[in-house]
């Protein structure tokens, strides 16, 4: 993928190297005359610093915000954050803002961007998500994280030069999040089926193709070689762009995220340092597939069988035929570089256990693990 147009409002997609120049110019030739840029120290020095001296060289004035983290060290998407970039802006006369960053500075700007009515310019930093053109934002307010609709940009700038340079984690978690496309789309077409969840083949379509790339070039992306960076980002994106498309995060987000997102809030309550997302994604991923197998294919659930298991028993083993198995997928996350198992993350198993009971109550969803917790 280098320039494609048209896409949802998304006018212009740019991948390769020294895309922060295009960006600078892009702005420029738009009209834009007054931007804040968002960012925190990190992305400010991989990628922001750069636009912001590209962008002097053009009529594009620049306001900078550097978000502030929270006392655990970590830039939260939570009330403070968006409150700080709201106060940047500068009423009838900021005319656009960029996101500098990662997932995290996306969601505080594209949710700045819904409310506000500017448009927003993404700039990625790492391929750590897939959640750069994606038009939800998942929240943390009042301590739960909840996502709310959002912006997607005007254009994304994802420059190979700076996305190489990002370090290895962040890599093994834009991976990890790829992965968990294996349970999210078995969860979408589980809830279609058994709860009329509204469905969209294309989308499904595309998220399938771009977790089949990823797996196809896991060595390449665990080496961070051009061609593996530029596969995983391709894909993030266009993950992003089937949401965007459907209009919610059905295909890219089932149990295997509601289980991150559990731990996620667990951390914060108790003052940690966040985990990265699609680390944690990766490794429920894996869970929630012994889960599911263990339910569908070993009876595991003795006299409390779900009803949507009795009733739909064999197109859901058929579905999750194509999930691979906890080994499986934990050996894609070590080839990727990553954690792979609860315990390499730092996850108590108590923790462990009370998401695998509650995690589905953090989204109206009919996942199979929700018809597990529910079944009497
Ligand atoms: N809207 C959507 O559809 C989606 C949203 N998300 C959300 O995204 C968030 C997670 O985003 P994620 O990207 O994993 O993590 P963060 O955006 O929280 O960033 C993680 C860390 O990476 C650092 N960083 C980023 N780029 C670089 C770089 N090039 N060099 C050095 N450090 C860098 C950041 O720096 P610093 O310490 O300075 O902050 C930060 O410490 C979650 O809240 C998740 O829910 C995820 C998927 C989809
Ligand atoms: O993280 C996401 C996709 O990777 C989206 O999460 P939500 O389903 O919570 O919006």
């Amino acid at each position: 993928m280098n320039r494609i147009s048209g896409e949802h409002g998304l006018e212009r997609m740019v991948l390769e190297k020294g895309a922060v120049q295009s960006a600078a110019s892009y702005l420029e030739q738009k009209g834009f005359r007054h931007a804040i840029l968002a960012a925190d120290g990190n992305t400010y020095a991989a990628a922001g610093k750069q636009l912001e001296q590209e962008l002097t060289k053009t009529d594009v004035g620049v306001r900078l915000c550097l978000l502030a983290p929270e006392p655990s060290g970590d830039v939260v998407a939570d009330e403070q954050a968006l409150l700080q970039l709201l106060l940047e802006v500068q009423p009838g006369q900021t005319d656009i803002m960029i996101a500098v960053g990662s997932g995290t500075i996306h969601d505080i700007v594209r949710f700045v961007s819904y409310k506000t009515g500017l448009p927003f310019v993404s700039v990625p930093t790492a391929p750590s998500v897939d959640g750069f053109t994606s038009k939800g934002a998942p929240l943390i307010v009042r301590g739960v994280k909840t996502t709310f609709p959002a912006s997607a940009p005007i254009a994304i700038f994802a420059d190979l030069d700076i996305l190489m340079q990002a370090p290895q984690p962040l890599v093994a978690a834009g991976f990890g999040d790829m992965l968990g496309k294996y349970t999210s789309l078995f969860d979408w077409k589980f809830s279609h089926l058994t709860a009329a969840e509204p469905y969209d083949e294309e989308a499904a379509a595309m998220t399938e193709k771009a977790l089949r790339d990823c797996v196809g070039h896991v060595d390449e992306i665990g080496n961070r070689t051009e061609a593996g960076i530029r596969i995983l980002m391709t894909a993030l994106i266009e993950s992003g762009v089937a949401m965007l498309r459907f209009g919610q995060s059905h295909p890219a987000s089932g149990a295997e995220h509601h289980v991150s997102h559990f731990w996620e809030m667990e951390y914060l309550r108790r003052g940690k340092r966040a985990l990265l997302h699609g680390a944690k994604v990766g490794v429920a991923c894996a869970e929630i597939s012994r889960l599911y197998h263990d339910a569908a294919y070993r009876g595991m659930y003795p006299g409390r069988e779900p009803a949507q298991l009795r009733n739909y028993g064999d197109r859901v083993r058929e579905w999750l035929h194509e999930v691979p198995s906890k080994a499986e997928i934990r050996s894609l996350l070590r080839r990727a570089g990553g954690p792979a198992s609860r315990e390499e993350l730092g996850i108590d198993e108590e923790l462990f256990g009370r998401s695998l009971r509650e995690a589905h109550r953090l989204r109206d969803r009919h996942t199979l693990l929700r018809a597990l917790n529910e079944a009497q």
